[in-house]
């Protein structure tokens, strides 16, 4: 057995020969990836590419002037604009003039091919997409729900990295049990073999449908009842979790870590601000996108228990020091100030648009 896994040793320790920690000052660990999205931008953002931007319809305009935060009207997920706003307003005292428009579907909404090339805010996409990223309004608020679980969304991420430290420190390593884990809905049909391989091998893999809004009927589940839904922090019992993209990435990815547990995480298409800084077989096992070796893997880290503990840990302590609530709020503001350099015009207010306040500050009214 043991020179079976030799190959899969050797990626372990090659990864781990060439990674170099990144700088534990505020948020400089991830502004790699600003530098990259706004990169297409160089040449500065005129007032009618900027025009455009708002014009296209896919996402919410906001305006920052004289330290105020201002919105058109239409947000088609107001939770979500919530989230986004939380964020900015934060930092508003710090922000020169500034406006943008922030996208707060799941989808990412400028292909490469597109031209000229429109600067609009989305919180996750692929290389074949142009959008600058942002920290998702999930770290704040914004749903998706999930019933009966998390009834308006995942949210306060400081709160939930708490609670899902707590129960890291109930289920230590050993006594967690060698399994896959995975729920959630079927928001992609690359989660299907999975679904399957459980269905087949459950001592290998638990792994089950979940129902979500758009749920009709078992054929949304795979022709199995819906699962019953379990909170992120019972994930913790299992020593292997899974993510997986769902229509673009999954808010699941950042939470998984904090079990102590092993992250084999599906396909590297779809990103977030965050992603790049983890690295492969460093703080996570990848897994081909068809699932096809998965088993594979699977009986590798049963087998490499103590290397797949250290992999576990290296992911925990990457997510515990590098994604805290200050370092998402830090690349907020750094991504909004480096944008409203790139402005090549002073932007006016425009009269119709409503002021945003923090909403303690409205109910206090
Ligand atoms: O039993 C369950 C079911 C779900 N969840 C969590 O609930 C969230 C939503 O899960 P799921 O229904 O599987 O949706 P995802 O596919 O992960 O996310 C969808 O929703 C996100 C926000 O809109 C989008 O960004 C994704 O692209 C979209 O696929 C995730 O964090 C899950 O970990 C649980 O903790 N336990």
């Amino acid at each position: 057995a043991g020179k079976q896994w030799q190959k899969i040793r050797e990626k372990i320790s090659e990864a781990i020969k060439g990674y170099i920690p990144c700088n534990p000052v505020n948020c400089s660990c991830h502004l790699s990836v600003l530098q990259d999205d706004l990169q297409p931008f160089k040449g500065g953002v005129s007032e009618t590419v900027m025009a455009a931007a708002v014009q296209k319809g896919v996402g919410t305009h906001y305006q920052v002037i004289g330290h105020k935060l201002y919105r058109e009207h239409s947000c088609m997920f107001p939770a979500r604009c919530s989230g986004v706003e939380h964020f900015i307003l934060e930092v508003i005292d710090r922000l020169p003039d500034l406006e943008v428009v922030v996208n707060v579907r799941d989808y990412p909404q400028v292909p490469n091919w597109a031209k000229p090339t429109l600067p609009i805010f989305s919180f996750s996409k692929t290389s074949d997409y142009k959008d600058i990223m942002y920290p998702a309004w999930t770290f704040w608020e914004g749903g998706p729900a999930v019933w009966p679980i998390y009834p308006t969304g995942l949210g306060r991420w400081d709160l939930m990295r708490d609670d899902m430290t707590k129960s890291a420190a109930q289920w230590p390593w050993h006594k967690k049990e060698s399994k896959g884990f995975f729920r959630g809905s079927r928001t992609s049909s690359e989660r299907d073999p999975l679904i399957l391989l459980s269905r087949e091998d459950p001592e290998l893999v638990d792994a089950e449908y979940t129902k979500n809004q758009a749920w009709k009927s078992e054929r949304d589940t795979l022709g199995r009842p819906p699962a019953k839904e379990i909170p992120l922090v019972n994930h913790c019992k299992y020593k292997y979790l899974f993510n997986f993209r769902g229509v673009a990435a999954s808010f699941r990815f950042k939470h998984l870590f904090l079990c102590g547990s092993l992250v084999f995480h599906v396909g590297d298409e779809w990103q977030e601000f965050f992603y790049p800084q983890l690295k492969p077989w460093v703080h996570y096992i990848p897994v081909q996108q068809d699932l096809s070796d998965v088993r594979e893997l699977l009986q590798f880290v049963r087998e490499n228990d103590a290397v797949a503990q250290e992999i576990a840990a290296r992911g925990k302590e990457f997510i515990l020091e590098h994604l805290r609530m200050e370092d998402v709020s830090c690349y907020w503001e750094r991504l909004l100030r480096e944008f409203s350099q790139l402005l090549t015009y002073k932007p006016k207010r425009k009269s119709n648009y409503n002021e945003i306040v923090l909403k303690s500050s409205r109910t206090e009214l």
